[in-house]
């Protein structure tokens, strides 16, 4: 008779198994009491009566619901467009919405890996002043918004997507004039799908787009065409999407 796998075999297939989906469910988790918040709001404002009362297969874009709307908030609309792009992903809105340095831990994980990298952990000074000391980084206090240092290389992980666009592009213009010709800005965000899959990894960005909209004015994750639209207002003219490590 074959045995119960034991617990050590069954933490090995859980963790042969897709990490990205692990991932992905673990962010639902941990961003999931943005859920029952975007659909509370969709009640309060009369999204979902708006949507109902322009009958079947009516085609409403975010712009034509926030025009129903009391408020004349210009931002309004992007609003309503990640409310409904979470709702819709989840299944609760089956609609035809048109979609319009810290402590320097990673960077120590990138130099531990990559002894012959120097790296310097860039941040705020009141950041800075709690950052432990790590071989081979260097900690600099200053404001990414008025300088950056050179470098041949500038990783931005989970930045860009606390601010808004004008923000980013003075950053982006920032980096692009710290790195030489051959230079890199690495940005480690995620990528907003143009359509409201409901993928584990879409779950989980539409999660996460959510929380930016409440907790960081301005911020938002972004499409691919957004990212690119920045990238080369801010000077840059090669621009690749690498890694999907979400999807
Ligand atoms: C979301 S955290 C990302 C931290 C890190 N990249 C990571 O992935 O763990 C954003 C970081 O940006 C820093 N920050 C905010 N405003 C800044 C500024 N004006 N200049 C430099 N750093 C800033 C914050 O202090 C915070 O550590």
């Amino acid at each position: 008779m074959a045995m119960p796998p034991s617990i050590e075999t069954q933490q090995q297939e859980v963790s042969g198994e897709d990490d990205n989906e692990t991932y992905s469910f673990a962010s639902q988790l941990v961003l999931g009491t943005c859920l029952p918040m975007a659909l509370q709001t969709a009640c309060e404002l009369g999204i979902l009566e708006i949507i109902a009362k322009a009958g079947p297969g009516a085609k409403l874009s975010a712009t034509d619901i926030a025009a129903q709307l009391p408020t004349k908030s210009q931002g309004a609309p992007i609003m309503v467009d990640r409310i409904a792009r979470l709702l819709a992903s989840h299944n609760w809105l089956c609609c035809s919405v048109m979609w319009g340095g810290n402590l320097g831990i990673t960077l120590h994980y990138i130099t531990s890996e990559y002894p012959n990298i120097n790296g310097i952990n860039f941040d705020l000074p009141q950041v800075i002043q709690h950052a432990p000391s790590y071989s081979g980084i260097e900690h600099v206090a200053s404001d990414m918004f008025v300088n950056v240092p050179h470098r041949d290389a500038i990783f931005l992980k989970l930045v860009l997507h606390d601010w808004s666009d004008e923000k980013c592009l003075r950053l982006l213009n920032n980096c692009h004039k710290a790195i030489p010709n051959n230079g890199k800005v690495i940005v480690v965000d995620s990528v907003v799908l143009v359509m409201a899959e409901s993928t584990p990894s879409a779950k989980a960005t539409f999660l996460l787009n959510m929380l930016m909209m409440t907790q960081s004015p301005g911020g938002k994750e972004r499409k691919r065409e957004e990212f690119v639209a920045l990238a080369t207002k801010a000077g840059f003219n090669n621009v690749k999407f690498e890694c999907f490590d979400c999807d």
